[in-house]
């Protein structure tokens, strides 16, 4: 382990070396220069072979123009190839020209230089070793070893003899093969053994007889006809990224052996996943990790400049006069109810001052709790909020409103350093807490967010921060959006950035839904999408999208098995409480779902709404959403219903507004972002190179569509019995599971489920569930289809 990590850490400070920094014009040039090259040495070396000899006396005569030389690339060739090849190694010379092309192909096509330089080390010490075995030859053939090979098997036999050097070639030779190929005794025993199966099953089937008779390639060759087409890569649009399982013979051979013999099976799979590390190491090593930025390589985040900082050019003005009035203020009026202060200390933060008290030992802090209006009437001021006592720190706060509130800008949070550097999935910027810090939440840790707030009081802007954020921050390969805007104006800037950021449902025009039945076929579309992407990380035996992403990256994860890098998908509904009344228990029930499951795929919701009340923001949606922010609120009871505790009530508005995610509620101010800024962002985005169209959501067929029972055996699809059988074997009626397991597009295994409901082997349409089979097993479901021709 710790020698592979070792040389891990070379071969990436040798990367740095190597990455000469050129710019992509010259790696073309150099590239084709070295492609050149190499094609010249191949040339010069192979007829240097046969004209050596008529050569050799004409070196001498190099600067004489009228001097010609056999070679085919004449004096030029034969110089050279005298170097290489007489002076050099010999016939492993060739490699030369091989490491020289294959330098030359890496820089012209501008891949991941990564592996060069084992290549090149690998390359000369295979040289040197091929030259010293051939160096035993000189005598008869001094062309074989080249000079240095013959003088460095003499040196070696002068102190080891001939059977030394034998020896000790032998041994480079197994270090070759065990660094370079992962040769393991084990490995060896595999080969031999799967070799011995095939020709075991060779002999039990006769009809591959004669074509097995050949060679194994041949039938590799044959299974590959047989398997589909290699898929290109959704994101890289790359095909040169080898498949994991072809590669080798014993994958081809695993479906003959795996009804026949279940031990095989078994010890087939321990070396198939030890092999698949293998490879994917080998991968790693050869094209680097998979990147899914590659495809939109040249992708330039927004710079801060497009945002506007909003007069505030840092910091908070502090009125030490206002300060001072208001403390006396406090003061006073506690003094009015008998209550002795200790100490008074003031933060001040853009919206509000808190004042923390440190009341006189023996007063009851529900006492001051108690007097909340009274002081809130004393002070004259709307917004005062009392926390009586701050958790954890045993004092009481009073939040007084600044006269002159500083508009916190997009700019100053995105430019903090908290944003900047915070490591996290999705981060978010809200605002700056009341002593002024920026606040930056993960939202796939929260992991959905409920906002809401009486109308006018920064829901919107406070989305915009919250998609800006992940603008700032994310790259189109990272993250989609689901834009839902029933009020049809709010989000339609985002239009712009449709190929870059957007999700949409595969038959729609639109990317941002603004139609209420259009929403129920996008959420049980996500919810497709969620089933799909657990079927996926169950495969890929992992827990969550970020361990499967990591797993993807590092080439553990077959693409040609459906596996694909998975985006985080964020599904923001500007005004859900219009969506509620119109589609009601239809967008509950999905948004439930995804709610309670779609942490761990990586589908994340922002619901808002300017109608707090409890139709709306049902008990299964808040137990769903322990993360909540409450803008200002007309009634506590409101208040209660978002945060279930009062306080947004006595806000000020203008983007002030209460966090919570579970039982602390932090005060924050909103980061104010505009409609032209958020413009000019999605125009520096939507300006730049997309992806061919918006992100595809799986189709999904709604229930109207699946309602025709028409149970003509005769009209019915050709995979029907296979789809059939898929069902029962696996009892579960579902179209994704036939999707999968035959590779068919979802309308046509949507017309299948139906077709089997109508011949009765699935129950009918289950919301997002998936149908009952109606037929227990293969027998009875051979019954069913024998019974129906008859
Ligand atoms: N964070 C903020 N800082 C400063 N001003 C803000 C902030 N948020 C909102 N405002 C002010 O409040 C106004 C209304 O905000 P916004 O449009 O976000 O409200 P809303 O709650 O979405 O209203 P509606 O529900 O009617 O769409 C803005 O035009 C802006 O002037």
């Amino acid at each position: 382990m710790a020698k592979k990590k070792r040389t891990k850490s070379k071969s990436t400070s040798s990367k740095k070396s190597f990455s000469l920094k050129l710019s992509k014009q010259n790696k073309i040039i150099f590239g084709s220069l070295l492609i050149v090259l190499s094609i010249a040495l191949f040339f010069s070396f192979l007829s240097y072979f046969f004209t050596w000899q008529d050569d050799q006396s004409l070196l001498s005569e190099f600067n004489d123009r009228n001097a010609q030389a056999s070679n085919l690339l004449n004096k030029f060739g034969a110089a050279v190839s005298h170097f290489f090849m007489f002076k050099g190694f010999g016939l492993a010379s060739f490699a030369f020209p091989l490491l020289l092309a294959i330098t030359g192909l890496y820089l012209f096509l501008g891949l991941n230089g990564k592996s060069l330089v084992g290549k090149w080390i690998w390359g000369l010490v295979g040289i040197i070793w091929v030259s010293v075995a051939l160096g035993f030859f000189a005598m008869e053939q001094p062309l074989l070893g080249g000079l240095i090979g013959f003088e460095m098997n003499d040196f070696l036999q002068d102190y080891a003899g001939k059977i030394g050097v034998f020896l000790l070639l032998i041994f480079v030779l197994m270090v070759i093969l065990v660094r370079l190929f992962n040769f393991t005794p084990e490995g060896f025993a595999n080969f031999f053994r799967s070799q011995q199966q095939k020709i075991k099953s060779d002999f039990k089937n006769p009809n591959t007889e004669a074509k097995g008779k050949n060679d194994p390639e041949e039938i590799i060759s044959l299974s590959f006809d047989e398997e589909p087409e290699l898929k290109i890569d959704d994101y890289t649009h790359r095909k040169d990224i080898p498949p994991l399982q072809n590669e080798a013979g014993l994958d081809v051979n695993l479906p003959q052996d795996d009804k026949a013999d279940i031990d095989l099976t078994v010890e087939q799979v321990t070396v198939e996943e030890e092999e698949t590390d293998v490879k994917a190491a080998k991968l790693v090593k050869d094209f680097g990790e998979f990147d899914p930025k590659l495809e939109l390589g040249n992708y330039k985040f927004p710079p801060i400049e497009l945002l506007d900082p909003h007069g505030a050019s840092g910091g908070i003005t502090i009125n030490q006069e206002e300060l001072e009035e208001n403390k006396n203020k406090i003061v006073s009026t506690l003094k009015n109810y008998k209550i002795g202060i200790a100490q008074i200390k003031a933060t001040i933060g853009p919206t509000v001052t808190l004042y923390e008290i440190v009341p006189e030992a023996g007063i009851r802090i529900s006492k001051i709790k108690n007097l909340e209006d009274d002081i809130a009437l004393s002070l004259a001021a709307l917004g005062i909020r009392i926390i009586a006592p701050i958790p954890g720190k045993g004092t009481v706060g009073i939040e007084v409103p600044n006269k002159n509130a500083t508009v916190v800008s997009m700019r100053s949070v995105i430019a903090s350093n908290k944003f900047q550097k915070a490591e996290m999935e999705l981060p978010i910027a809200f605002g700056k807490t009341i002593s002024n810090e920026t606040f930056v939440v993960d939202l796939s840790k929260m992991p959905h967010l409920l906002m809401a707030g009486a109308t006018g009081q920064g829901k919107s802007v406070g989305l915009n921060a919250v998609i800006t954020s992940i603008l700032y921050k994310k790259h189109p390969a990272e993250v989609k959006f689901v834009l839902v805007d029933p009020k049809k104006v709010e989000l339609t800037l985002y239009n712009k950035i449709e190929r870059h950021f957007l999700a949409k449902l595969p038959d729609s025009d639109e990317a941002i839904i603004t139609d209420n039945n259009k929403v129920i076929n996008t959420l049980n579309s996500l919810c497709i999408e969620m089933d799909n992407r657990y079927e996926l990380l169950k495969t890929a035996m992992v827990r969550n999208i970020k361990e499967y992403n990591v797993k993807f990256k590092a080439r553990k994860l077959n693409p040609n098995d459906g596996h694909k890098f998975l985006p985080y998908i964020v599904l923001v509904i500007d005004e859900f409480a219009d969506l509620i009344m119109t589609a009601g228990k239809e967008v509950e029930t999905p948004i439930a779902r995804l709610a309670q499951l779609a942490r761990a795929i990586g589908i994340h919701l922002i619901i808002a709404t300017q109608r707090p009340s409890v139709n709306v923001i049902t008990g299964i949606i808040k137990a769903n959403f322990p993360a909540r922010i409450a803008f200002r609120v007309t009634s506590k009871i409101d208040s209660r219903t978002i945060l279930d505790t009062q306080g947004a009530d006595q806000l000020i508005g203008r983007g002030d507004m209460l966090y919570t995610q579970g039982n602390d509620v932090t005060r924050l101010q909103c980061a104010f972002v505009d409609t032209p800024e958020v413009a000019k962002i999605t125009d520096y985005i939507g300006s730049q190179r997309a992806y061919p169209e918006a992100h595809l959501l799986p189709e999904y067929v709604g229930e109207e569509s699946g309602t025709s029972l028409d149970n003509n055996i005769s009209d019915r699809d050709a995979m029907f019995r296979e789809a059939a059988e898929v069902i029962v074997t696996a009892q579960q009626g579902s179209a994704s599971l036939i999707q999968r397991k035959l590779k068919l597009g979802y309308n046509r295994a949507g017309r299948i489920i139906d077709q089997l409901e109508a011949a009765g082997i699935v129950g009918p349409f289950e919301g997002s569930k998936a149908r009952q089979v109606l037929v227990p097993d293969m027998y009875a479901l051979d019954q069913l289809l024998a019974n129906e021709t008859k």
